[in-house]
């Protein structure tokens, strides 16, 4: 990239809204087992001085497994299911340290735990999306992690054709969290400064690369030959980071790869400084609107004039007793066009209930759905977020 498509790229750091920040396990802890907590709590302080500017932050923290070895009293290599426990006795005093050091800033952290199979299922990944984004509405800051105990994957490791079993991988995770969210930007904090032409702990003449273009495949390949594995108690090392990067790039998210044991390092990102690598994404639009813009529609909602109105005058959802009727079979997440009675298209949407529901629901108003399913989801059958008006001018580029 040249220095100043980089410089803009850093440049537009500042505007970023909705933020990912990724603490590995070197940030979380000392020597993958202490609470790192100075530090930590120098971030959440940060964090929720960006909650306050009106930043949209969500944090994906490692370091369970670290905190439960501790707790455990366990030394020296860990099993794949001793891991798991470790995880399993370390998320609870994790998440309580960051509720109670955002307590203290007037800040709500909730907890979510989830699996990649989570983000791979379209029903629990719309409902992940939507847990996410009320939170980040109410002004929680959301703490993600892996659901450990449960969550087992395999990868081939680039260098072989050797299997190995490994377990969690915050990076891919906050890539595809970052990616969920449509975030603007994903900050990785790990404990060094960034992608190195090498691994800075084994080669003294290894460089910073300021800028890299994740979505360049030469480039990208260079950068993944000079990357090995984690310093210690990390998972995946640099390269599983670079993986993440090219999802997160992929999705229209910056990336920046920083060191987490840096001071003031996320005002000091925020601002352009030249720390770490960044890797902006050429595709920082809404790639979710366009999905929703281009992508096949499975079925129609033929909607009345009063929730056309309200879609159109308000940023209302639409609720079931605007439908009059139903088309095609769709299941929850599908893709419906949105139409008026005399069968002009105005909309498109992503639908939080099946088709066979939604014709249950048609007409009716939102407390009437327990009654008319047996079971209750979101009020709306297009909530706001996953909703496109077809004359709606487009966001602008950043
Ligand atoms: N090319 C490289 N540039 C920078 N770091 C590298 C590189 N190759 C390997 N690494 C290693 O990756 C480590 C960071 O990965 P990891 O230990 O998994 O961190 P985290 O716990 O933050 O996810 C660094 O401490 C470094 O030893
Ligand atoms: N979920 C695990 C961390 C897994 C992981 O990806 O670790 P890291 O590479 O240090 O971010 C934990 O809480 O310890």
């Amino acid at each position: 990239m040249s220095d100043s498509g980089s410089k803009g790229a850093r440049g537009r750091l500042a505007q970023a809204q909705r933020i990912v920040v990724k603490f590995g396990t070197h940030v979380v802890t000392h020597h993958g087992r202490e609470f790192a907590l100075g530090r930590v709590f120098a971030l959440v302080e940060a964090i929720a001085g960006l909650r306050r500017a009106g930043k949209d932050v969500l944090v994906i923290s490692s370091g369970a497994v670290g905190l439960g070895r501790r707790a455990l009293k366990l030394d020296g290599p860990l099993s794949l299911g001793l891991r798991q426990a470790c995880a399993a006795a370390g998320q609870g005093r994790l998440i309580s340290l960051y509720t109670q050091a955002f307590a203290q800033l007037d800040v709500e952290a909730a907890q979510v735990l989830l699996t990649q199979d989570d983000l791979a299922d379209p029903d629990r990944a719309l409902c992940l999306r939507t847990t996410l984004l009320r939170l980040l509405e109410l002004g929680a800051v959301p703490i993600l992690n892996e659901n450990d105990s449960v969550s087992v994957r395999e990868i081939v490791e680039q260098r072989g054709t050797e299997r190995s079993t490994v377990f969690g991988d915050n990076d891919g995770l906050s890539a595809r969290v970052a990616a969920a969210v449509d975030a603007d930007l994903l900050l990785l904090l790990t404990d060094v400064d960034g992608l190195y032409t090498a691994n800075p702990r084994s080669d003294p003449e290894a460089r910073r690369i300021p800028t890299l273009d994740a979505l360049d495949g030469e480039a990208f390949a260079q950068a993944l030959a000079g990357a090995s594995g984690t310093s210690g108690a990390g998972t995946g090392g640099m390269r599983s980071k670079l993986a993440a990067a090219r999802i997160a790039c992929e999705a229209g998210v910056d990336v920046l790869i920083v060191d987490g044991h840096a001071e003031r390092l996320l005002e000091r990102a925020l601002a352009g400084e030249d720390i770490g690598t960044l890797m902006p994404s050429p595709e920082r639009r809404n790639r979710r609107r366009r999905r929703i813009a281009l992508a096949r529609c499975e079925g129609a909602l033929v909607v009345n004039e009063g929730a056309i109105r309200a879609l159109s005058e308000t940023k209302a959802s639409l609720l079931p007793i605007g439908v009059i009727a139903v088309e095609g079979n769709f299941g929850v997440g599908g893709l419906v066009e949105l139409r008026d009675p005399s069968g002009l298209a105005w909309g498109r949407g992503m639908v939080n209930y099946d088709s066979h529901a939604c014709r249950k629901l048609a007409g009716h108003h939102s407390r009437e759905i327990d009654r008319l399913l047996g079971w209750r989801g979101y009020d709306a059958l297009v909530t706001r977020d996953n909703l496109i008006l077809q004359d709606l001018p487009q966001e602008p580029d950043p």
